[in-house]
């Protein structure tokens, strides 16, 4: 993305973001609460219009007014934070819908892409339940093979993990930490300091709306340059700060 701004009235939530994701990187963005990443995040898919400036994904420049955004949309994944399963319908066919309805995909074949991915994210044997009937964690599974069967160039994730008890984080970020080895290009909006630091290629620290620090995970976790950058990893590395 090229100068990327974005407002909400006149609250100037972006301002001016310069920042590409190469092929095959994990990037996690951190920052405090209401620092625009999850804008940012939003800005890629265009699921939020940004106020000016370039969004190029795969090459295609989406911000350009003759670019088709539904096909260019389908090469980019998103998971939310609060899954966005279809209530009314099984793990399987949650998978299946969009590569129906999008894609044109034959039955045979989005139930085949379906089950692989389900079965890919550890969750293959819960193909006929329906998603109340499974935990926080398996649900956001489900999500994550729902994205990955549209068979995306770039998967996004809008803080994946905060909706979760604690004791089911771990599996959703095995599953991340998977792709990530496979290659996968990914864009991860995060409070996981420890994935960030393991998994990330690089980090970027954002605070009101700016890119303060953008890097090795070495450089700017376990080494932060800026004051602010210090003063939030203090703060998240700390358990007796909530206020992030
Ligand atoms: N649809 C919207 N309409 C108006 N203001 C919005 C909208 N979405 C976000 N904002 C504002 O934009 C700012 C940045 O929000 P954003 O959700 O991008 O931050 P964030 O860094 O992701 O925060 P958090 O970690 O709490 O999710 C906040 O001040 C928020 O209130």
């Amino acid at each position: 993305m090229r100068d990327l701004h974005k407002y909400f009235g006149k609250n100037e939530v972006l301002r001016g973001i310069d920042f590409a994701v190469d092929p095959g990187q994990v990037v996690c963005v951190i920052g405090p609460s209401g620092s625009g990443k999850s804008t940012l995040l939003r800005c890629v898919n265009l699921l939020e219009q940004p106020t000016s400036g370039k969004v190029v994904v795969n090459g295609v420049e989406l911000t350009h007014r003759d670019v088709d955004i539904d096909a260019a949309r389908r090469g980019v994944g998103m998971v939310f934070q609060q899954f966005n399963l279809f209530p009314h319908m099984t793990v399987l066919q949650n998978v299946m819908i969009s590569q129906r309805r999008v894609l044109k995909r034959s039955k045979a074949e989005a139930e085949r892409i379906a089950r692989e991915n389900l079965d890919k994210v550890g969750i293959g044997e819960k193909c006929d339940a329906f998603p109340a009937q499974l935990s926080g964690g398996q649900q956001q599974r489900v999500a994550i093979a729902r994205a990955l069967a549209m068979s995306p160039a770039l998967m996004l994730f809008d803080e994946p993990t905060s909706a979760l008890d604690p004791e089911l984080v771990g599996d959703v970020l095995t599953v991340m930490r998977k792709l990530a080895e496979e290659g996968m290009t990914m864009l991860v909006v995060t409070h996981e300091m420890a994935f960030a630091r393991d998994v990330a290629d690089r980090v970027v620290f954002m605070d009101g709306g700016v890119i303060v620090e953008d890097g090795a995970p070495e450089q700017v976790i376990s080494a932060p340059q800026h004051e602010r950058t210090k003063t939030f990893l203090r703060r998240v590395l700390d358990p007796t700060h909530t206020d992030i």
